[in-house]
């Protein structure tokens, strides 16, 4: 099966700092694919270099067996690669629809004249938020009233409305509690039901168990090995992540 994400020997550097020595890692569709390692392991840079935020000093990103090569968010976005970053990129002031339509609004025109859609972007807005049992009470209600799990959730429903392709999760539940947590994931496994690949990054270990069905890990810059989820157990993962059991 073609990979829906390759990424082939990945260097990015910063200065003097080689954030990425050569990473290499692949995704297959309709999976939920995670990436592991420790503080500064390079994971970050990584994805960045998915979605558009950098451009690779060397080596290949591929999607759907295509090589592409981003040079701003905007490209990736348009290849139906979409990001929910730590900060959620949410308008506190704006209400649930109008952050899922943010700077991509349904327009029309009536001769000379251009007006927003707002009856069909709220009732876009809706269907999705009901198909995905999105946890908000209506999409009306203004972002700001909501909790951390239901910011989450909205910015995650407004990640699969656009992504075509991909969907890159940068630490879904880091801000959550157990409960939020639970109702976060339980969205990401039905927005792979849907049909999207999904890349997260994440600390949890337990969650990349109970989520992923393939991991990655990283360290100093590389992909150092990669495994089926059911292959291995939470402490093996911690193992290859510290270093004390050899990445497979
Ligand atoms: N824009 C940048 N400028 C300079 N150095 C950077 C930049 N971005 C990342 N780095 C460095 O590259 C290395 C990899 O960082 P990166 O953020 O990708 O790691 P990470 O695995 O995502 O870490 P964390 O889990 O802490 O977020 C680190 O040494 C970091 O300091």
């Amino acid at each position: 099966m073609t990979a829906k994400i390759e990424i082939r020997d990945l260097k990015k550097t910063f200065g003097s700092v080689q954030a990425l020595r050569g990473a290499s890692l692949s995704a297959q569709p309709g999976e939920i694919t995670a990436i592991v390692g420790d503080n500064g392991a390079g994971k970050s840079t990584l994805i960045k270099n998915l979605t558009g935020v950098y451009t690779p000093d060397e080596g290949e990103i591929l999607i759907d067996g295509r090589p592409v090569r981003f040079h701003s968010p905007l490209e990736a976005r348009a290849a139906g690669i979409e990001t929910v970053y730590q900060d959620l990129a949410l308008a506190d002031q704006l209400s649930v629809w109008q952050n899922m339509y943010l700077s991509r609004e349904l327009t029309a025109k009536i001769g000379p004249i251009g007006f927003l859609r707002r009856k069909a972007m709220r009732e876009e807005a809706h269907r999705l938020v009901s198909s995905l049992a999105v946890n908000v009470p209506s999409v009306t209600k203004s972002v700001k009233r909501l909790s951390g799990g239901q910011r989450q959730a909205v910015a995650i429903a407004r990640g699969v409305m656009w992504a075509k392709s991909v969907l890159v999760l940068d630490e879904p539940t880091a801000a959550l509690g157990l409960r939020e947590t639970a109702q976060v994931e339980a969205l990401i496994k039905r927005v792979v039901e849907g049909g999207t690949t999904v890349l997260v990054i994440s600390h949890n270990f337990e969650q990349v168990m109970r989520l992923s069905q393939q991991v990655w890990v990283m360290r100093a810059g590389q992909v150092v090995g990669g495994t089926r989820t059911s292959e291995v157990t939470g402490e093996q993962l911690v193992g290859m992540v510290t270093g004390t059991i050899a990445a497979a």
